[in-house]
């Protein structure tokens, strides 16, 4: 169970007042109710609970497929269509996968041919199947990524290339749909009414974390328990409205920046989904809160001095893990050369557990005000409870913003721009 440790006490008490709980209680019933702007977009609300059973069974069995035939999965998406995977991922495998495990690889995430060109060497000598993955079926990164691959796939492949190539998209729209229906490729949708920031629980995330080996019943089963939890509680004890209600509490009095750190670097992606879900549902109408991200202790001998000691815009959110999966123990030698035997004894999780406490009372004392969201620990269904509990909460925070949490159209702007450029038929 994930809970929630406010540790700014000052913050709590004036931000959820009784004005703000009535906020929030509207917030919640409108929401539920599907009466909000954007709420098109609210098929992820129910979406772990109401899952069909046969449709995890279907992607199971995609992925074992993918894992008795490929050494590499190559997952091409970007933005909402790359990230969920990719922190799932990042936070549930080993730092240093085993040679048998399935290996899985982004690509179409950027554009880089460097990348691209030392990928597909890569791929040289090893089995490989492909998973893009774009809701609207048309994003440029991914599209020139899959050109890449599919002619690598084909020249390889030859007709065995359409058993290899699985394409995850809209159900009607899209040339990515259009291009996988001449093909013949295996298609798993994207629903309608699930933005990609959204994405994480539907066959976006699902199927590259199941090939990863991981369970995405439990996942589901976490992400399930934050969606039963909060549906009920009321602004008294529903950390996702605490949440929202605290953040907007503090951008209202200027903290217009918010700094997501974590002393576990596994975590790394999952704070680069978060930035994409509140930066693309919040930024909007001259709004929101910028979120950054840190990755202590390695960024307290970069970016801490900031922080301490720079311009007084920014609160900052631990995100913190009880218990270590894996950890080792500080121990004595003879001659203490590096004079680290007063330490003896330490683990390295309670090395963290005492650097946290450090940077935190310093970052109070330097006027950072403060949350933590506490994990017991990283594992499926904890992060699939933090995930829910974030995306539940980014929409209690843009409606408080007065905000529709669902769009993003300010990101058309660079598109056609660079279309424009491109002189692309059309623009
Ligand atoms: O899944 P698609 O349609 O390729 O979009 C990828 C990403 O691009 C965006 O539209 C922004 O560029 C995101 O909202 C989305 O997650």
């Amino acid at each position: 169970m994930l809970m929630i440790n406010l540790t700014y006490s000052q913050a709590i008490e004036s931000a959820v007042d009784l004005k703000m709980k009535t906020r929030l209680q509207q917030i919640q019933e409108d929401l539920y109710a599907k009466k909000g702007a954007g709420s098109d977009f609210l098929g992820w609300l129910d979406w772990p609970s109401s899952l069909p059973d046969d449709f995890l069974s279907k992607i199971e069995d995609t992925a074992k497929a993918i894992r008795d035939k490929a050494d590499v999965l190559v997952v091409i998406g970007i933005g909402g269509s790359y990230l969920g995977s990719k922190a799932v991922l990042s936070a549930l495998s080993s730092y240093f996968p085993k040679d048998e495990q399935l290996e899985v690889l982004f690509a179409g995430h950027q554009v880089s041919g460097e990348y691209l060109k030392q990928l597909l060497e890569h791929l040289e000598g090893k089995e490989v199947v492909v998973n893009v993955i774009s809701k609207s079926g048309k994003t440029t990164e991914p599209a020139i990524a899959f050109r890449f691959l599919r002619d690598y796939m084909e020249k390889r492949y030859g007709d065995g290339a359409a058993e290899r190539i699985i394409v995850t998209t809209d159900a009607e729209k899209g040339a990515l749909r259009q291009l996988a229906e001449t093909k013949g490729y295996e298609r798993f949708i994207v629903p309608d009414d699930v933005g990609g920031r959204y994405s994480v629980f539907t066959a976006v995330g699902l199927l590259p974390i199941a090939a990863a080996g991981h369970s995405i019943r439990k996942l589901l089963d976490g992400a399930k328990e934050a969606e039963t939890t909060y549906r009920e509680a009321g602004p008294d004890n529903n950390p996702a409205m605490q949440y929202a209600a605290i953040r907007h509490h503090l951008y209202v009095q200027g903290y217009t920046t918010e700094v997501n750190a974590i002393f576990e670097p596994k975590l790394s992606f999952v704070q680069e989904w978060w930035k994409q879900l509140f930066g693309e549902s919040e930024g909007k109408e001259g709004k929101g809160i910028f979120p950054a991200s840190v990755v202590f202790t390695t960024d307290l001998h970069s970016l801490g001095q900031f922080i301490q000691d720079g311009q007084r815009n920014l609160f900052e959110t631990f995100l913190l893990v009880k218990e270590a999966q894996q950890d080792l123990e500080i121990f004595e030698t003879p001659e203490d050369g590096d004079e680290l035997n007063y330490i003896a004894g330490l683990s390295l999780q309670e090395f963290n557990h005492i650097a946290h406490k450090g940077t935190s009372n310093a970052h109070l004392s330097g006027g950072v005000p403060q949350l933590s969201l506490t994990v017991d620990r990283i594992d499926e269904s904890q992060i699939g409870h933090l995930l829910y509990f974030y995306m539940l909460s980014c929409a209690y925070s843009a409606y408080l913003l007065g905000i529709n949490p669902f769009d993003q159209p300010g990101v058309e702007e660079y598109k056609n721009n660079i279309f424009k450029l491109l002189k692309k038929p059309g623009f």
